[in-house]
């Protein structure tokens, strides 16, 4: 076959000589006749040109195969030439560089010595049959060089044949992929997990939820999504700094993955919030125990930088598919259910349930429509009359809060108040009605009325962290006022659950000269010690005790017992809810004599303020409350007394 190639070569050159010759012959060569010489000279001419031209194929052919060698030893990319039982014939340079092997140790022997060959059997098979299919290849695969480490190349080959078809060769040309899939993973690590804690992020947090919720419906077993929040973190990072809380979040994670499976994930979406997928539970029962677990391993008290550390967190969780909705949706009811375990007093876990998702929507319905009542100025405050019974002073007024609304007319609080109280409403609701006291006051001086006003002040108002800094503001903006005559109400429960914190922010405002008064004294079994080191000025007596003191000794015998507990406090006594001038004149008779309800004076506009006040001079009606006691309350009680 070869000779068939030569002498077809020797054909065509002789071919190309000969009309080389004859177009030179034309031009140079002089014409010596048809002789035997003549023939010779010919001969030898086309041999000289015949030689010329293939002394310079030879010198291209040359120059061709020295710039492929130089490609072949110069190149970046591994080559390997193997036979057709793909054993290896020639390697190059970077060969021995990318794998290690020198072309001594590679040579005889087969490229798989050079992968990861477990790792790769798949990808082998596919090789093979695109070989054979397309006398190609192309695709990545796992490596592991000369010293045992491993490294991820891109590697095409493809298979030679000669001319009539018969394989001869495979040649394979491979990259050190091994730095860009590193910056790749770097990549992925950055846009999918947490820097902090190595935790998936939000985003990949999503594409993990899909994959659960398609398992889920795949398995038929359940699957929860659950969100963590820690309690009181952020006082963690006040007290003891923000590199602690950040070791704190570190350990917490350590614990939670100790406790999750495989399968399940633990996501950080941002601060001290987590959410965890568990999968596979054949019901509620078992979802319940492991977050039992999670939190138990929350609660273990922590051993940071000498400080012991007790945490705990709230955790909300939804179940898949009985609550069949979207994975966003999904993440929305377990943080709701998560909201509703911190409200119920942290530490907790709280599963979620439509029918207060429902209560949930209808709130936030009306915290929407209280903030356009406020922005539209739809808020007004009536004034309710404090009175002492046995001297007739006006002692005060109470600040009640009402709103007018457009279509179902004057609404008392007990129709709104709890949509505003928790809500983000609650400060600038609180705001305006501190503002709105004492621009009446400061209007109600200008007219010659010189009256104390309370109002209340709610738990989330009182401990904003400048509270107190909004307070002196207001207070500086109406210099006239005097602020002893500005008193706050909180509630008994508010002073007591978070003692710290109440006493700190009364003691503060204190000091601007502003008082303090217990609402609802007696509802909350406060502790006397407790009371005595609060800054209060006055006690309330709560109007649940007040209303049947008329008929019912029990009553009487508590209203009794506070007061008592006023007097060895040393605070002025209160009672709310006085709705008759009888329950009054038993008060009186009993030690308190500051009362204030329906029977001394509804609340009212604080325009009929002062004409209330004149009926209240000339009427005297506390004069005759010694006679009522006489002639008609005191027997009722003692009746009831037997
Ligand atoms: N150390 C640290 N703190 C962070 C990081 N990201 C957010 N935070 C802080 O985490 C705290 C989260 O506080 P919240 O969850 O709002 O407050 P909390 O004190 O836990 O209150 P409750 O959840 O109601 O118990 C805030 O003080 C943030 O400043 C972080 O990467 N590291």
């Amino acid at each position: 076959m070869a000779q068939f190639f030569i002498s077809n070569e020797t054909k065509r050159l002789r071919e190309l000589a000969e009309r080389k010759l004859s177009e030179q012959s034309m031009r140079d060569v002089p014409d010596l006749g048809d002789t035997l010489s003549q023939r010779l000279v010919h001969e030898l001419q086309v041999h000289q040109i015949e030689l010329e031209m293939q002394n310079e194929e030879l010198k291209l052919e040359q120059t061709r195969l020295k710039l492929a060698a130089s490609v072949f030893n110069n190149t970046y990319e591994g080559i390997i030439i193997t036979d057709a039982n793909k054993l290896m014939l020639e390697v190059n340079p970077a060969f021995s560089r990318i794998t290690g092997y020198s072309p001594h140790e590679a040579i005889g022997r087969n490229p798989k010595m050079l992968a990861c060959v477990k790792e790769n059997a798949r990808i082998y098979t596919e090789m093979k049959a695109a070989l054979h299919a397309q006398g190609c290849w192309r695709g990545e695969l796992l490596n592991q060089h000369k010293s045992g480490e491993a490294y991820q190349i891109t590697l095409s080959v493809t298979a030679i044949h000669d001319e009539v078809g018969k394989l001869i060769n495979y040649v394979g040309v491979f990259t050190d992929i091994s730095v860009l899939k590193r910056h790749e993973a770097e990549l992925d690590r950055i846009a999918h997990y947490d820097p902090l804690t190595g935790t998936p992020n939000r985003r990949l947090l999503a594409d993990r939820l899909n994959q659960a919720i398609a398992h889920a419906q795949r398995s038929r077993l359940a699957m929860a999504v659950c969100y963590l929040d820690l309690d009181g973190f952020k006082q963690i990072n006040d007290q003891h700094g923000h590199a602690m809380g950040d070791e704190v979040l570190i350990e917490i994670t350590r614990r939670l993955l100790a406790i999750l499976r495989p399968d399940d994930t633990l996501a950080r979406l941002g601060g001290d919030e987590f959410v965890i997928l568990l999968t596979d539970l054949p019901q509620q029962d078992e979802c319940q125990m492991i977050l039992s677990r999670i939190l138990a391993a929350v609660c273990t008290p922590m051993q940071l930088n000498k400080h012991q550390l007790n945490l705990s967190a709230s955790i909300g969780a939804t179940l898949f598919p009985s609550d069949p909705h979207e994975p966003d949706l999904l993440i929305r009811h377990a943080d709701q259910a998560m909201y509703a375990a911190k409200k119920a007093g942290k530490n907790r876990i709280h599963f979620y349930s439509p029918a207060e998702d429902l209560l949930l929507v209808q709130r936030n319905q009306n915290i929407e429509r209280l903030r356009s009542a406020l922005s539209d100025q739809e808020f007004v405050l009536h004034y309710q009359p404090k009175v002492d019974l046995l001297s007739g002073e006006i002692i005060g007024l109470e600040a009640l809060l009402r709103w007018e609304h457009p279509q179902l007319g004057l609404l008392t609080p007990s129709l709104f108040l709890a949509d505003i109280n928790g809500s983000p409403l609650e400060v600038p609701v609180g705001e305006w009605v501190i503002e709105t006291v004492l621009k009446q006051m400061s209007a109600w001086q200008t007219a010659g009325l010189h009256v104390k006003v309370s109002l209340n002040i709610g738990a989330a108002h009182l401990f904003q962290p400048d509270f107190y800094d909004q307070l002196n503001r207001l207070l500086s903006s109406y210099p006239k006022i005097n602020p002893a005559h500005l008193e706050l109400e909180i509630l008994e429960t508010t002073a007591i659950n978070d003692f710290a914190m109440a006493s700190e922010a009364m003691a503060r405002c204190h000091q601007l000269g502003v008082r303090f008064a217990l609402d609802d004294f007696g509802t909350g079994y406060s502790s006397l010690a407790y009371l005595r080191r609060l800054p209060i000025d006055m006690l309330k007596i709560d109007q649940s005790f007040i209303r049947d003191i008329l008929t019912n000794a029990s009553d009487l015998g508590i209203v009794e017992g506070v007061i008592l507990m006023a007097a060895v406090l040393k605070h002025p006594v209160l009672a709310e809810g006085v709705e008759t001038l009888k329950h009054g004149a038993l008060l009186v008779q009993i030690g308190c004599h500051l009362c204030q309800g329906d029977g001394i004076a509804q609340p009212m506009p604080a325009e009929q303020i002062p004409a209330w006040i004149t009926q209240w001079h000339a009427e005297e009606i506390w004069h005759t409350l010694g006679k009522m006691m006489l002639d008609e309350t005191n027997s009722e009680v003692i009746v009831e007394n037997k």
